[in-house]
């Protein structure tokens, strides 16, 4: 194309995009101006959550609203856009990127056009269109990088950003993957697994609306820092029905705050606790260790083993949870005491063959029973009501009981402070509540006690005639109890909710997560609707995944789909040289991805002899986002990230501290992968030799100290 054939097409690519702008203005006025015709508050509350729900999408299509344009071999364009656009006839005039008709715009190539002719990207800044570059897909044509080059070079500013206008075919082809059930994604540092899965949430929030709208979607990452630099991405896309937690935030109400052991770590994580907890709660159905005195009006009768034990295994063949089973336990031995007590009380003078008189009796020491609540502290002894909290509490802190329950752990788990929580603890807490039987919403209460109150209703006599229901309870007020009254937000009410299922769930850095955060993370998704995205080479967590089918066959079996990235969109390939020795280190078998740029700047090291000192020098004289990653506990006189809380984040510049004080090559790698642009090494201590390769840095250039 010519210079003037250009200006002339990018005036008319503006006047476009300007007239993209006023449809979408005016479909924001629609949303905005649109009144509520509700006859009730309450509907009137969810239209007015459904109204700001799409004005919020409108709102965020305003940066970038159209990215980029497809023609089609016939001549029609297809303009591609972050959400969709219609004329009043329902004719597409920006098509969502999400859409079918948009899937070429990411897969198309010159050897497989489908049915296209030209890729065109645009550059825009706020509403403005700076330049656009095209691609033809004819032929042996290649690849225009320029987009995807100029995003992935764009200096980072601690927040993750969509890639909806770059995304690749590779990633593309996962993002629509038509698959309901788990997808694992695997690739190394910088392969986009975090963007895909995001995108691949709003690619299904998209395609199956009606499923998600209703359950929501979880999104699970290592830490708090992480969650915050990916939260933007999916609002940023029109999408807010999602809830972002790490693993430990799944148990509403509990913040861990004690670290434990490796060791303890690895064998909370493990499945092998289900049993130990299952003991636990065993030990706590006893037989009375001496009997228990229970005094009635006429006689004391003793709660011994003789008269515990059939009731005890009764209720344990049951198979119900512990709370739920208590309370057939309480009634079975309250039948066995009032048998003992009649015999006790007509000891001498009732007569075998008398049975009203024994039915008179047995009914009038029931009533003194029930009315006195005579047998409650003997069955809170024998069969108490248990809290998970508690029953971990006490079996954590009692030698005793962690003898009886997981005798060849007593000294890993054994820990004086009963109320140190640690994450591992939160998915023990949650088994402990499934196997506890408890159910503690406070809406299932409410529901609970409304249907109660209905069969009160039911049961209650007025002036001998029987008050039904609907004479207090109208049709519709009965009828309202089964909607959905709470207005909250989705993400809202299901983040406070643990027994909240999802209708999708992402996992990211996957392989942190232990067999019991995996049990835990499946009830929150009865339908197995899961996008899991890790690398097991970064797999810090000694509870941590070490292989994807073993974690997911007590789950799913086979049933799940494998896919692999293999391109590094973030780490210059300077720099992924040096990682991929200690890549080597960590698993001789790995392949390190292939980084997709190179930015001509090497990594160095440099030996110091003042820490501090030299990595204030080195954060001065960097530029754009910058982070120094450091061992847990050197100070560096500068706010410093560990390797762990570095894990899914990046920066321009990254400052690696005493590489040779990071215990394990995997924790390296990840310290090692977080630079989009430049790495420097600060040590006072011998590099580990894996970063021998680093180029030295000494103090003889003159104004060029760091970078
Ligand atoms: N198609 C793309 N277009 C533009 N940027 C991209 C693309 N794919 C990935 N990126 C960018 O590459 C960087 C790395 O992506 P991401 O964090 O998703 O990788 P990751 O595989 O999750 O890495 P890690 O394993 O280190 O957590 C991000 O800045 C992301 O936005």
């Amino acid at each position: 194309m010519s210079n003037q054939g250009y200006e002339q097409e990018l005036r008319s690519e503006r006047a476009h995009l300007s007239f993209l702008y006023t449809h979408l203005e005016a479909a924001r006025e629609a949303a905005a101006g649109r009144t509520a015709d509700a006859v009730s508050l309450w509907e009137r509350d969810v239209a007015v959550t459904f109204n700001q729900q799409e004005v919020q999408r409108l709102k965020v299509a305003d940066d970038g609203l159209c990215f980029g344009r497809l023609d089609e071999r016939g001549g029609e364009r297809r303009y591609i856009g972050r959400i969709g656009l219609f004329e009043e006839d329902y004719e597409p005039v920006l098509l969502d990127w999400r859409a079918p008709a948009a899937r070429p715009f990411y897969c198309a190539t010159g050897a497989n056009p489908e049915g296209m002719r030209r890729r065109r990207q645009f550059h825009t800044i706020g509403r403005r269109l700076v330049e656009f570059t095209d691609e033809l897909l004819e032929g042996e044509s290649s690849v225009d990088g320029t987009a995807l080059l100029a995003a992935l070079d764009a200096p980072r500013d601690g927040v993750m950003r969509d890639i909806v206008a770059t995304i690749q075919a590779e990633q593309d082809e996962i993002i629509r993957l038509d698959h309901p059930g788990v997808v694992v994604i695997e690739g190394g540092p910088g392969t986009g697994k975090t963007a895909v899965a995001l995108h691949r949430v709003a690619y299904l929030l998209y395609t199956k609306r009606k499923l998600l709208s209703r359950s929501g979607v979880l999104v699970i990452g290592p830490n708090p820092r992480f969650l915050g630099y990916i939260d933007r991405v999916l609002p940023s896309l029109g999408e807010t029905d999602v809830v972002f937690a790490t693993p430990a935030d799944l148990f509403p109400g509990l913040r861990p705050t004690a670290e434990e052991t490796p060791e303890a770590r690895e064998i909370k994580g493990s499945a092998a606790m289900v049993h130990v907890l299952r003991e636990a709660i065993a030990d706590r159905q006893r037989l009375p260790v001496k009997p228990i005195m229970v005094k009635l009006d006429d006689v004391t009768v003793p709660v011994d083993t003789e008269l515990v034990e059939p009731a005890l295994k009764r209720a344990q063949a049951t198979g119900l949870p512990h709370n739920e089973a208590r309370s057939y336990f309480w009634s079975l031995l309250e039948e066995a005491f009032v048998e003992r007590a009649v015999d006790l009380i007509g000891q001498g003078w009732l007569l075998p063959g008398d049975r009203m008189l024994r039915a008179e009796l047995v009914q009038d020491v029931t009533a003194e029973l029930v009315t006195g609540r005579l047998l409650e502290r003997a069955v809170d002894e024998l069969w108490p009501r248990l809290s998970p909290y508690q029953l971990l509490r006490d079996l954590f802190t009692s030698p005793e009981r962690l003898d009886v329950a997981a005798p060849f752990l007593r000294d890993a788990l054994y820990r004086a402070d009963g109320e140190a929580w640690t994450s591992s603890d939160v998915a023990l807490l949650d088994e402990a509540t499934e196997l506890l039987g408890q159910h503690t919403t406070r809406e299932l209460k409410e529901e609970r006690e409304f249907a109660e109150g209905v069969l009160e209703i039911l049961n209650m006599e007025d002036d001998g005639e029987t008050l039904r229901a609907q004479d207090v309870v109208t049709a519709s007020q009965l009828a309202e109890r089964h909607v959905e009254h709470d207005t909250r937000a989705l993400a809202e009410r299901a983040a406070s909710d643990r027994e909240w299922t999802y209708g999708h769930v992402v996992v990211d850095e996957a392989q942190e997560l232990s067999e019991m955060d995996w049990r835990m993370l499946m009830r929150r998704c009865p339908r197995r609707s899961f996008t899991i995205v890790g690398d097991l080479a970064q797999r810090e967590s000694p509870a941590g995944a070490r292989d994807w089918e073993d974690m997911l066959a007590p789950h799913v079996q086979d049933r799940w789909k494998y896919r692999a990235l293999t391109t590094n969109y973030r780490t210059p390939a300077e720099i992924m040289e040096v990682a991929a020795a200690v890549l080597a280190e960590v698993d001789p078998a790995a392949r390190p991805p292939r980084s997709v740029r190179a930015k001509g700047i090497r990594p160095w090291a440099r030996h110091v002899e003042n820490l501090t000192e030299a990595v204030a020098r080195a954060v001065r004289e960097a530029s754009g986002s910058v982070a120094v990653i450091a061992p847990p506990g050197v100070d560096v006189g500068h706010p410093a990230m560990t390797p762990r809380e570095s894990k899914g984040l990046e920066f321009d510049s990254v400052i690696l501290v005493e590489p040779g004080q990071i215990g394990s090559a995997s924790d390296l790698y990840v310290a090692l992968t977080r630079a989009t642009q430049r790495l420097g090494v600060l040590h006072t201590e011998p590099l580990p030799a894996t970063l021998r390769s680093l180029e030295p840095r000494y103090d003889t250039v003159p104004g060029c100290w760091a970078w």
